[in-house]
C-alpha cells in the first residue's frame, strides 16, 4: 500500500487516508528506544483491527543531533516543509543546552509551525503507583500556550551589547529600576495569543464534555502580561461562548454557587495556589488554559501525580498541522539504554491515531496498556514503585503490550 498525504477539507476537518505518510523525528537521547517501541505498538494495533486495510506509511525526518550527522543542520528546512505536506507528525524529544548555545528546536517547531496549544492529557492508570493518596481523582487536560510567554526567546545575556543597551533604555526613557549588568528577557502576551488558546480549550471542553476550564495565571504580580491572559481569557468565554458557559462569580450570583446544568463553569486560579489545588481537590479541575511556563511547570507537576514523566503524553496543534510528542525530555543518563517507560510517547501516539479518526487501534493501545500495568510487568520506573513487579526493559515492555492486545 503506497501512501498519500493526508489533506484538510474546506470546514477544517481531516481527510485521511487509508495508508497517511506520517513524518516522524526519532529524537536525541532516549528518543529511539521509546520510538522505536511506539512506532511497533502502532503498528500492531493497526494490522490487528484492519487486517491490511490501513496502515501508516512513517517517514523519518530529521532534527536535533541525527539531523546534524545526516545534513549538517538541526533542522533542516525540508523537515518542516514534509511536516507541512503531510499535517500531521510525531516526534521524539529534542536536547536544549542549558544558560548557552542554540534555542529549543522543540520551541521552534512549535512556533515556525505555529502550532500555538500545546495539548497535555493526564489521567490515572490503575495499578500505577503514585505519591498522591488518590490519584484516581486527577482527570485534566493542560491547554498551554505554546508560542508566546518567556519561550519568545527574546532575551540577552548580562553584559551583553544588547543588554546594556536595553537597561539603559529602561531606565532613561521608562525610569524603571533595574540594575547594571542585569541579564535581560522579554516575557510577551498578546489578546490574539491568549483568545485563540482559551477558544481551543473552551471547544474541547464543549465536545469532550468537560465540566470546566480554569484559567491558570500568576496576574496579580505580572498585570500586563498574566493579569492580561485572565483578563481576555474570561472576555472571550464571555463573548464567543457566552450560551454555554458561566463564570464563578455569576453561579454565586445568580444560582446560589451551584453549576447550572449544561453550563462549562469558566473559573480562574492564581498559579502558585493551584498547584496546591491540584493536589489536594484535583477532582474539582478539568481543562486547564495557562501561559507558556505556567504549562511547562504543571504538566510535569501533574504528571508525578498520575505516576511521573514516563506515562505522560502531549500534541502541539495549531490551526493547520498537528505534531505529538511526550512531556519529558531525552533523560541524557538513560539514552541508548532500552530502559525507559515508552508509555509517554506511546500515548501520545495514541492521541495521534485517535486526532485521525482511528478508534479501534485507540481503544486496543489503551486496553492492552493497562493490562501490561496490572500484571504489573513494567519498565523501571513503575517497577521501582510497585511491590512484586516484574521489570522490563524499553522494548520488552512495548512487547508485553502487544501480547496483551
Ligand atoms: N519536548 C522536548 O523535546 C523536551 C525536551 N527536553 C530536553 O531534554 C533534556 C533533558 O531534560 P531533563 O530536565 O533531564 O528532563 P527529562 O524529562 O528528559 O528527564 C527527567 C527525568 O524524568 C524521568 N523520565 C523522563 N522520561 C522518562 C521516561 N520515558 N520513562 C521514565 N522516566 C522518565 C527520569 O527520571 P528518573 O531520573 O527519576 O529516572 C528523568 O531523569 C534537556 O535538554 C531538555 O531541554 C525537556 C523537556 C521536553
Ligand atoms: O524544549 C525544551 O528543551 C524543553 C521544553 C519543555 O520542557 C516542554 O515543552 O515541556
Ligand atoms: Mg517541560
Amino acid at each position: 500500500m503506497s501512501g498519500k498525504a493526508i489533506t484538510v477539507n474546506e470546514d477544517g476537518s481531516l481527510n485521511v487516508p487509508e495508508s497517511p505518510v506520517i513524518p516522524f523525528i526519532e529524537g536525541d537521547g532516549i528518543g529511539p528506544d521509546i520510538w522505536a517501541v511506539t512506532r511497533k505498538v502502532i503498528d500492531a494495533a493497526v494490522e490487528k483491527c484492519y487486517g491490511g486495510d490501513r496502515k501508516i506509511d512513517w517517514l523519518e525526518v530529521y532534527a536535533g543531533e541525527k539531523a546534524v550527522e545526516k545534513t549538517g543542520e538541526w533542522l533542516p528546512e525540508s523537515t518542516l516543509e514534509a511536516i507541512r505536506k503531510y499535517i500531521v507528525a510525531i516526534k521524539g524529544p529534542l536536547t536544549t543546552p542549558v544558560g548557552e548555545g542554540m534555542r529549543s528546536l522543540n520551541v521552534t517547531l512549535r512556533q515556525v509551525l505555529d502550532l500555538y496549544a500545546c495539548v497535555r492529557p493526564v489521567r490515572y492508570f490503575q495499578g500505577v503507583v503514585s505519591p498522591v493518596k488518590t490519584p484516581e481523582k486527577v482527570n485534566m487536560v493542560v491547554f498551554r500556550e505554546n508560542t508566546e510567554d518567556v519561550y519568545a526567546g527574546i532575551e540577552w545575556q548580562a553584559g551583553s551589547p544588547e543588554a546594556d543597551k536595553v537597561i539603559d533604555f529602561l531606565q532613561k526613557e521608562m525610569g524603571a529600576d533595574v540594575r547594571d549588568g542585569s541579564g535581560i528577557g522579554i516575557k510577551p502576551i498578546s489578546e490574539f495569543g491568549t483568545k485563540r488558546l482559551v477558544r481551543k480549550a473552551i471547544q474541547y471542553a464543549i465536545d469532550q464534555n468537560r465540566s470546566s476550564v480554569t484559567l491558570v495565571h500568576k496576574g496579580n504580580i505580572m498585570k500586563y502580561t498574566e493579569g492580561a491572559f485572565r483578563n481576555w481569557g474570561y472576555e472571550l468565554a464571555r463573548d464567543e461562548f457566552g450560551d454555554v458557559t458561566i463564570s464563578e462569580d455569576e453561579m454565586w450570583e445568580k444560582f446560589d454557587g451551584k453549576q447550572p446544568e449544561g453550563k462549562i463553569l469558566i473559573k480562574d486560579r492564581i498559579a502558585d495556589a493551584m498547584f496546591q489545588q491540584i493536589l489536594l481537590r484535583p477532582d474539582e479541575y478539568s481543562v486547564l488554559a495557562m501561559p507558556n511556563l505556567n504549562g511547562d511547570y504543571m504538566s510535569d507537576a501533574l504528571a508525578a501525580q498520575v505516576g511521573g514523566l514516563g506515562m505522560a503524553p502531549g500534541a502541539n496543534i495549531g490551526d493547520g498541522y498537528a505534531l505529538f510528542e511526550a512531556t519529558h525530555g531525552t533523560a541524557p543518563k538513560y539514552a541508548g539504554q532500552d530502559k525507559v517507560n515508552p508509555g509517554s510517547l506511546l500515548l501520545s501516539g495514541v492521541m495521534m491515531l485517535e486526532y485521525l479518526g482511528w478508534q479501534e487501534p485507540v481503544d486496543m493501545i489503551q486496553r492492552a496498556l493497562s493490562t501490561t500495568i496490572s500484571n504489573k510487568t513494567v519498565t523501571y520506573d513503575l517497577a521501582r514503585q510497585m511491590e512484586g513487579a516484574t521489570k522490563l526493559s524499553c522494548s520488552a515492555f512495548g512487547d508485553a503490550i502487544i501480547g496483551n492486545m
